[in-house]
């Protein structure tokens, strides 16, 4: 039971963006990836969720091969991602019974499951509304709320703190920390690093499509020559002086 990304190389057609990416995320265990806009977070991602094709390596998770297995790969993988996804003619209702449907859940226990987080996300009213009703933190939540319900082994999220209201935040970090304590893993892309500490303690810091280093953040700030005391926002500064100096 883990995710092991292999010397995964990739990114759009004829544009490599990542190179030579080495991860592992075993049960119960999360994984920030950080980095300034364009480092390759979001292409990693793609990539995990089998929407783009490696050049070179490999993504297993469980021992599914994601190139050889991709639904029996997908079936284990669920995904919020940074802009919500709806579909405009179906309801909340709907759009929780697809996911029912697609990850094949006992209907009984998913939609206890479901009721207990609509009402965590203050939706539980909600259940006719179209997503022309819905405001965008209400869209991100219904992707949380539908990631949350599928239990799938491994969670992957997008940069999920920006849009959300400061309970809806509070909510879904008691959430990532209950998946991790449930033995699931988490791979999370994120700016908002003083929220993403609460949940993860552990982060790969990406820059220019590679992984610079992969630890706590006691080892990353020393790594950036940071004092053990520094509030963890200024490492973004470092990464940012970083890149400028490169
Ligand atoms: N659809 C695309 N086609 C071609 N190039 C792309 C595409 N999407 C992203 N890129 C390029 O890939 C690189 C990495 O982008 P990516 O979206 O992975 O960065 P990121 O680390 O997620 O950034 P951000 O913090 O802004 O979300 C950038 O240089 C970007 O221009």
């Amino acid at each position: 039971m883990t995710l092991k990304i292999e010397h995964l190389t990739g990114g759009y057609t004829g544009i490599p963006v990542i190179k030579d990416i080495n991860l592992e995320i075993k049960p119960g265990q999360a994984l920030g990836l950080i980095g300034l806009n364009g480092a390759g977070k979001s292409t990693t991602i793609k990539h995990v969720l089998g929407l783009l094709r490696p050049q070179k390596g490999k993504i297993e998770l469980n021992d599914v091969v994601l190139t050889q297995q991709p639904t029996k790969f997908k079936k284990q993988v669920a995904y919020i991602p940074e802009t919500p996804v709806l579909y405009p003619e179906l309801t909340l209702k709907e759009h929780l019974e697809l996911t029912i449907l697609s990850y094949g859940l006992d209907e009984k226990k998913a939609w206890e499951r479901a009721h207990e987080l609509l009402k965590m996300f203050r939706l539980d009213d909600k259940l006719d509304w179209l997503p022309i009703h819905f405001s965008k933190g209400m869209r991100q939540k219904v992707m949380i709320v539908s990631a949350f319900l599928a239990d799938t082994s491994l969670l992957v999220i997008d940069e999920p703190f920006t849009g959300l209201d400061p309970l809806a935040v509070a909510n879904l970090i008691d959430l990532i920390k209950k998946a991790i304590a449930d033995q699931k893993m988490v791979l999370m892309t994120t700016h908002v690093l003083a929220d993403a500490q609460l949940a993860i303690s552990n982060y790969a810091v990406l820059n220019n499509g590679t992984i610079e280093i992969v630890g706590s953040l006691d080892e990353i700030r020393s790594h950036y020559g940071l004092k053990p005391d520094d509030p963890f926002d200024k490492l973004y500064l470092t990464l940012n002086q970083v890149d400028h100096h490169e």
